[in-house]
């Protein structure tokens, strides 16, 4: 998988080179580019951002530095297309089934938004020649969208097939079963007054398999009521519904 995240503070997307992606990379299995918008400015303050048209309060990203950027990056560079994610709080909400469907991607690009936004023209222009997707990754206002690609990046770089170790730790996680994941412990027995529950340790894989989705099924419910609702009924056992 090949991405290109475009930005005016690059340097922002540094933690991407460390831990699992950096391996990702080093394993050929993601292609990472970091670009400052910068590069395609001309005049001698490299400015991206201009007045709102129509007036209001802060600025806007001109459409020129990005059109160039794209020309360099995508249209100038062969007949593939990216598909372009702009992080916003406008956006498509941000889900683990989302993740899934760009770590099928063969080329993701990210544009981040900085001030009050990006010009809309941009996105217009974008989407008549690939699939463009605002994204967010919760309703606040972050200065940028740099922190918003941190956090897609992460999420879909690890459902790259080789670039988590153990692929078996993407079975039961939270939200691939479309709930939450149960609670999970680790050794001593007993910890600060607070013990591991009993079943943990049976060593019966059956009732500790009922016992987490027991868990996940009451913590789903607790935290994330919304979650149970989009469930899809056929998935619910009859013990499932008396929980
Ligand atoms: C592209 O236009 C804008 C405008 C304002 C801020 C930003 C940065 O992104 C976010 O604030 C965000 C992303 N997901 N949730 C919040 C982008």
């Amino acid at each position: 998988m090949k991405i290109d995240v475009v930005s005016v503070f690059p340097e922002y997307l540094q933690p991407l080179d460390l831990s699992l992606i950096g391996r990702a990379r080093e394993k050929g299995l993601i292609d990472l580019g970091v670009h400052d918008l910068r590069r395609w400015t001309h005049d001698v303050h490299h400015s991206v951002d201009a007045a709102p048209a129509g007036g209001g309060a802060g600025m806007v990203m001109k459409p020129q530095p990005w059109g160039e950027c794209l020309d360099e990056l995508v249209f100038d560079a062969g007949e593939a297309r990216p598909r372009l994610l702009v992080t916003s709080p406008a956006g498509r909400p941000f889900t683990q089934a989302m993740a899934r469907e760009l770590a099928a991607e063969p080329w993701l690009m990210f544009a981040c938004g900085r001030y009050e936004g990006i010009d809309q023209r941009v996105v217009d222009y974008a989407a008549d020649r690939m699939e463009v997707t605002e994204v967010s990754i919760g309703d606040y206002v972050l200065f940028g969208g740099e922190v918003a690609v941190l956090a897609i990046v992460e999420a879909v770089a690890r459902l790259v097939p080789g670039v988590l170790g153990n692929a078996a730790s993407l079975d039961d996680e939270s939200h691939n079963a479309g709930l939450l994941e149960a609670p999970a412990y680790a050794k001593p027995a007993e910890w600060r007054g607070h013990a591991i529950p009993p079943v943990l340790l049976s060593g019966d894989h059956g009732k500790v398999d009922r016992w987490r989705r027991d868990q996940a099924l009451l913590r789903t419910a607790a935290a994330r009521p919304d979650l149970l609702e989009r469930l899809d009924p056929g998935s619910l056992d009859q013990r499932d519904r008396r929980l």
